[in-house]
């Protein structure tokens, strides 16, 4: 998956304004999937009207029940997916951690970092010292030279974060992140989300541990294809 970033969409507050700008904006966003050929094609109405405001440094949680339209969701805040009906503004740059891994399998962690890095349009600089900073902060270093297709899936799962990260974004949505991460792995990532939130950014995580909701500064529950507050 290619990074995602997109100029600048929000015109900048005006000095003094201390009103909250949204990092983005869903408005009206609607998705039916359409699978099968004429007479035996099925429609399945996914979303019908999704409503999400994100502002700076919060970190919300996306619940809502086994199919009820999350990862879709996503895909399509980050522009990976089209929606039928709606509009999606983002200030800034995003970040996208997909639910399977999309690496290069005979691509090292190094050269994942590389390769993104130039996507990102980062100097080299910049991007080795954000890569040393995710390798110490998910503990992986130690597979730098490893190629993708001889990772563990916990490690798949940190570099498909960290290729997420390079780029320090504005606005991070991850698609279950941590389902295959041990528990040690499971605390740093809360630290580097923590992290990222006393520097501003917004997290966006499709979580679904009861346990996690504490950590959440609010819950966004997809029911009946619509974003309702819990
Ligand atoms: N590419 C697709 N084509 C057809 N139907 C799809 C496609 N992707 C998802 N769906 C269907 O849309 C519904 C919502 O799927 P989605 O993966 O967005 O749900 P989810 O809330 O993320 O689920 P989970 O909690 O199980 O990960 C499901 O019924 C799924 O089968």
């Amino acid at each position: 998956m290619l990074p995602v970033s997109s100029p600048d969409t929000t015109p900048a507050t005006a000095p003094g304004d201390t009103r909250r700008v949204p990092v983005l904006e869903a408005a009206g966003i609607e998705k039916t999937y359409r699978r099968g050929i004429w007479p035996a094609r099925h429609h399945q109405l996914v979303l019908r009207g999704v409503e999400l405001t994100l502002y700076p440094g919060e970190v919300v949680g996306l619940v809502g029940e086994n199919g009820s339209g999350k990862s879709t969701l996503m895909k399509i805040l980050v522009g990976a997916l089209a929606p039928d009906a709606g509009t999606v503004i983002h200030n800034g740059r995003l970040g996208y951690c997909p639910q399977e891994p999309v690496v290069y399998e005979r691509l090292t962690c190094d050269e994942h970092f590389e390769l993104f890095g130039r996507a990102y349009r980062l100097t080299p600089e910049d991007q080795a010292r954000s890569r040393r900073e995710l390798y110490a902060e998910l503990g992986f270093e130690r597979y730098a030279g490893t190629r993708a297709d001889q990772l563990s899936g916990g490690t798949l799962a940190k570099l498909n974060l960290g290729l997420a990260l390079l780029a320090d974004p504005e606005v991070l949505l991850l698609d279950e992140p941590y389902a295959g991460f041990d528990w040690d792995t499971y605390l740093k990532f809360w630290q580097l989300v923590a992290t990222r939130r006393d520097a501003g950014r917004t997290v966006l995580i499709i979580s679904h541990f009861v346990a996690d909701e504490e950590r959440f500064d609010c819950l966004v529950q997809l029911r009946d294809g619509r974003a309702v507050p819990r």
